[in-house]
């Protein structure tokens, strides 16, 4: 299976379970993989037959802006939706890192993968 990714977008969000959390900004680093045949796109070079990786990542950061929650997991689930509806995006894996929760870990964060892989 062909895949188009996406590694160590960095976006500043508000998320998190304490009310402190709520009232600033933190910084998540998304890594994402979309199951996709990218031979369609490349027969005629064509960026419209793909997936647009740089239109997605405004798409995250204005879905994550757009949808503060208190858990990583909530985001990572109704992102994963959203992504899959509107690019009909058949299979991906996505992983959000919150590198500043716990100070003496390099990161801490959440990976799940939904759909069907081709
Ligand atoms: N599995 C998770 N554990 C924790 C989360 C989370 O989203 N998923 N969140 C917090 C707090 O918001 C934390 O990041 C504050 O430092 C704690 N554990």
């Amino acid at each position: 299976m062909d895949k188009v990714f996406i590694q160590g977008l960095s976006i500043q969000t508000t998320i998190g379970f304490f009310a402190w959390e709520k009232e600033i900004k933190q910084t998540l680093v998304i890594d994402l993989e979309m199951g996709w045949d990218t031979s369609i796109a490349a027969k005629n070079d064509e960026l419209a037959k793909t997936l647009d990786y740089a239109d997605i990542s405004q798409q995250i950061d204005t879905f994550a802006n757009d949808n503060p929650v208190d858990l990583l997991e909530t985001l990572a689930e109704r992102m994963a939706a959203f992504l899959m509806t509107t690019y009909a995006i058949p299979w991906l894996k996505l992983r959000i890192n919150k590198p500043t929760a716990v100070h003496n870990a390099v990161s801490v964060g959440v990976e799940i993968e939904r759909g069907v892989k081709a």
